[in-house]
C-alpha cells in the first residue's frame, strides 16, 4: 500500500489530532495561523485552540498578489508563479510559527489550508449561463506538504460548488458545529473584508439554518483609505470619527441590487470595490465629498447593510450577535451596528469560547478535522459534503 495512504488511515483513526489552520482572506493583511486540538467530530467535536497568530504580510508581497486579486485581466504567469509561491510562502510562515511556539512539525497531524481567493465568481457575478459557479484559491497545498513535511489538506470550495453551492460561506460548517446551542437565538457575524452571518435558530431546526455572504465588511474601507489616505485600513475609526455620513451617497450605495437577492449567496471586492463606490458617488452628485466623509459613509454602509439584512431575516427573541473578523475590531461599525440593532445583544465571538481572529482559521482546522474523519451533514439547502484535497508530503 501506498505509505501515504496508511500514514493517512491511522490519522484519520486517532481520537485527537492537533492541525493547523489557515487562512489568508479577502483583506490581504497576512496569513492567520491557528494550532487546534480536536478530539470527535461532527456535532461531538471539541477544539482547543492551542496557539494563534497572524503573520501580516509585507508590502510586496501585497502589491503582488493585488496585481490579479478580483480582475477580470490578469498576468496567467503571474497567476501560475503566485500559486507555487504561496504555497511555499505559506509553508515558510508555518514552520517559522511551529518554531516561535516551540512544535515539533511531527507532532501536528495535519495542515487545513483555505489558500488566497484570487478571484470568486458565482453566476450572479459573472452571468454566463453555461458556465457554473466558480471561484480560485492559490498557494498550492503539495507545496505547503512537501516544504512541511506534514499531510495537507487543501482547496475545500470546489467541492461546495460541485454539490451545487457556490463555494461560500463554508463559516455554516463551523458555525453550526462550534457554535449552535438549543435555546439561544444566535448570529455568529463575521465582519472580514466581506461580510458573512450564520443565523442559528434557537429550537435547533437546522433547516432554519441560514449562512450568507451580506455585503462589503473592511473591503470598501480599507480600498478608500489606501487610494486617499495611503493606508492599509482606518485604524480604531479614527478617519470615519473625523468625517460625517453622506446621506445621498448612503442611499446610492445601499440601493445595490445584490442586496435584493434572496440569501444564502457570495460576493466579494469583484462586486463591491472602488469602481462600484465611483458608480454610486457620480450617481448620488457626490464624487466632490472629503476623503474623510468618504470613509465614514463607506464604515456606515458596512454597519447600514449589516443591519438590514437582520432586521429582513432574523426573527425571534433575545437574538444574541457574536461578532469575529477584523471589522469587530471597527468601532465606528461596531456603534453603527449597535444604533441600528437597539433590540439585538452585540458582543464578539469570545463568549463562545471562539477567539474573534481566530474563527475563519479554526473553521479551516475544523475543516480539515471533519475531511479526515466526519460525515457529511445536512444543514437546510446547503451542500452536505465533506471537502478539501489530501497532499502528501512525499
Ligand atoms: N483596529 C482596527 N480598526 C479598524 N479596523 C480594523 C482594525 N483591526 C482590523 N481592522 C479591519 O479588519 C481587516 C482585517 O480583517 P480580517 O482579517 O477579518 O479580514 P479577512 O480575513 O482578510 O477577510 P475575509 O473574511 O473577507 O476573507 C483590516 O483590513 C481592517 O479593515
Ligand atoms: C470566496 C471567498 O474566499 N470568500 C470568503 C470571503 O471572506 C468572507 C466571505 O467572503 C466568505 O464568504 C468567504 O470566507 C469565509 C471563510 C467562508 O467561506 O465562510
Amino acid at each position: 500500500m501506498n505509505h501515504n495512504l496508511q500514514h493517512l488511515f491511522s490519522i484519520a483513526q486517532k481520537p485527537s489530532k492537533m492541525g493547523v489552520g489557515l487562512m489568508s482572506g479577502t483583506s490581504l493583511d497576512g496569513l492567520d495561523i491557528a494550532l487546534c486540538k480536536f478530539t470527535g467530530n461532527g456535532l461531538s467535536t471539541h477544539f482547543e485552540l492551542v496557539q494563534f497568530i497572524t503573520i501580516p504580510y509585507p508590502d510586496d508581497f501585497k502589491l503582488q498578489v493585488q496585481q490579479v486579486f478580483a480582475r477580470r485581466n490578469a498576468d496567467l504567469e503571474k497567476v501560475t508563479l503566485l500559486n507555487a509561491y504561496i504555497g511555499s510562502y505559506h509553508a515558510e510562515l508555518i514552520l517559522q510559527a511551529l518554531a516561535q511556539w516551540k512544535v515539533d512539525p511531527q507532532e501536528v497531524d495535519f495542515i487545513a489550508s483555505h489558500g488566497q481567493t484570487i478571484y470568486h465568481a458565482p453566476q450572479r457575478l459573472h452571468q454566463h449561463k453555461n458556465y457554473p459557479n466558480a471561484t480560485l484559491q492559490i498557494g498550492d497545498g503539495d507545496h505547503i506538504a512537501v516544504k512541511t513535511g506534514i499531510l495537507t489538506i487543501s482547496d475545500f470550495r470546489q467541492k461546495h460548488i460541485a454539490a451545487g453551492g457556490e463555494g461560500a460561506p463554508l463559516a455554516l460548517y463551523g458555525d453550526v458545529l462550534l457554535g449552535n446551542k438549543t435555546g439561544q437565538n444566535r448570529v455568529l457575524l463575521n465582519i472580514g473584508g466581506i461580510a458573512n452571518l450564520t443565523w442559528l435558530p434557537g429550537e435547533g431546526d437546522f433547516n432554519r439554518v441560514l449562512c450568507t455572504d451580506i455585503g462589503p465588511g473592511n473591503t470598501l474601507i480599507d480600498a478608500a483609505c489606501r487610494k486617499y489616505f495611503n493606508k492599509p485600513f482606518d485604524e480604531d475609526s479614527a478617519i470615519a470619527y473625523s468625517g460625517q455620513v453622506n446621506d445621498d451617497l448612503l442611499t446610492a450605495l445601499l440601493s445595490q441590487p445584490f442586496f435584493d437577492e434572496k440569501a444564502p449567496k457570495t460576493t466579494g471586492p469583484e462586486l463591491f470595490n472602488l469602481a462600484m463606490i465611483a458608480e454610486a458617488q457620480q450617481r448620488s452628485g457626490t464624487g466632490q465629498i472629503s476623503g474623510e466623509d468618504l470613509i465614514c459613509t463607506l464604515s456606515a454602509f458596512t454597519a447600514a447593510s449589516i443591519a438590514g439584512f437582520v432586521k429582513e431575516n432574523i426573527t425571534g427573541d433575545h437574538v444574541k450577535i457574536f461578532t469575529s473578523g477584523g471589522g469587530a475590531r471597527n468601532p465606528f461599525v461596531i456603534a453603527e451596528l449597535k444604533k441600528l440593532l437597539p433590540q439585538a445583544a452585540i458582543e464578539d465571538s469570545s463568549l463562545l469560547g471562539i477567539n474573534p481572529d481566530a474563527k475563519e482559521a479554526i473553521l479551516f482546522a475544523l475543516l480539515g478535522n471533519e475531511a479526515l474523519c466526519g460525515e457529511p451533514i445536512r444543514i437546510g439547502v446547503n451542500p452536505a459534503v465533506l471537502m478539501g484535497k489530501f497532499c502528501f508530503p512525499v
